[in-house]
């Protein structure tokens, strides 16, 4: 069984529901407007450079990539390899030195930040390894205000109860992040950055500090938004991870190599 296959699997496991079917797939691309294979995320050249008195880092040096809708690529590489630097410039959470980064079409660089954070906040998902979470609102009231915040009108609010059970936290509606676990807390973040259906997902070292059983479970969560015509990016050490994703970006002092 194809690796991709046996986290589809695994989903349907941990979810208690069959596997989607081609059909149903199809119908989450429309629902996100997206055809197959449509690109989603383009950056041309990054460059970011970094100084602090005399010394300069040269993070990122000509990154080019492109993702496409039903696409999961991993980007991998030794620590400082700038990783979390492509993906914050891809976020729109930093701004490259140089190139461009455009998201469904619409440039996302270079621009002020306001505009950065519209953008970002109905067309990309965001999973950081840790701080995805507020300590003081519960997680339906996060999805709320993700929801808010990307000027979307409230949907049914059955629909944050869905969100949640997609991720395995039907009960945790009105639960505060202090109360989850370490694999609770990371599925609810990703509940989160999925708040607006993104079509693209980026996430940093999302099951870093995660066991073995419940890194496979969100990876499972990834395969299922790839599945569905969304794009997701992952930067991670993990070998799980790159075995899951369809490519590997691989990074050398900022240089895809
Ligand atoms: N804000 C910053 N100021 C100065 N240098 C920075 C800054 N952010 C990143 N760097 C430097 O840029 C390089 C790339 O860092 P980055 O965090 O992107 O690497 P990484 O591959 O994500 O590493 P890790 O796997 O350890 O998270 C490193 O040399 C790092 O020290």
């Amino acid at each position: 069984m194809a690796h991709g296959e046996r986290l589809g699997a695994m989903a349907e496991v941990s979810r208690g529901e069959p596997a989607l079917s081609r059909r149903e797939a199809e119908s989450g691309r429309r629902e996100a407007g997206l055809s197959q294979g449509e690109p989603v995320l383009e950056a041309r050249s990054l460059y970011r450079f970094f100084r602090a008195g005399d010394e300069e880092t040269l993070a990122l040096q000509g990154v080019s990539l492109s993702l496409s809708a039903g696409e999961f690529v991993a980007v991998s590489g030794p620590s400082g390899s700038g990783k979390s630097t492509l993906l914050a410039c891809l976020a729109g959470l930093d701004d490259p030195d140089g190139g461009t980064v455009r998201i469904l079409g619409e440039r996302l660089s270079h621009r002020p930040e306001p505009e950065r954070a519209r953008l970002r906040s109905r067309r990309i998902g965001v999973l950081m390894q840790t701080g995805n979470l507020l300590a003081h609102l519960t997680l339906a009231q996060h999805i709320v205000l993700c929801r808010r915040l990307a000027g979307r009108p409230q949907r049914r609010r059955s629909s944050v109860k869905e969100l949640l059970a997609s991720v395995g936290l039907a009960d945790h509606e009105h639960a505060y992040p202090g109360r989850l676990s370490g694999g609770e807390a990371a599925r609810a973040g990703l509940a989160v950055a999925l708040a607006n259906d993104p079509a693209v997902l980026l996430a940093d070292e999302p099951t870093g500090e995660l066991d073995t059983a419940t890194e496979l479970q969100i990876l499972a969560l990834l395969e299922e938004r790839r599945s569905r015509g969304r794009a997701v990016l992952v930067a991670s050490h993990s070998p799980a991870v790159t075995a899951a994703a369809g490519r590997v970006l691989k990074l050398r002092d900022g240089k895809a190599i």
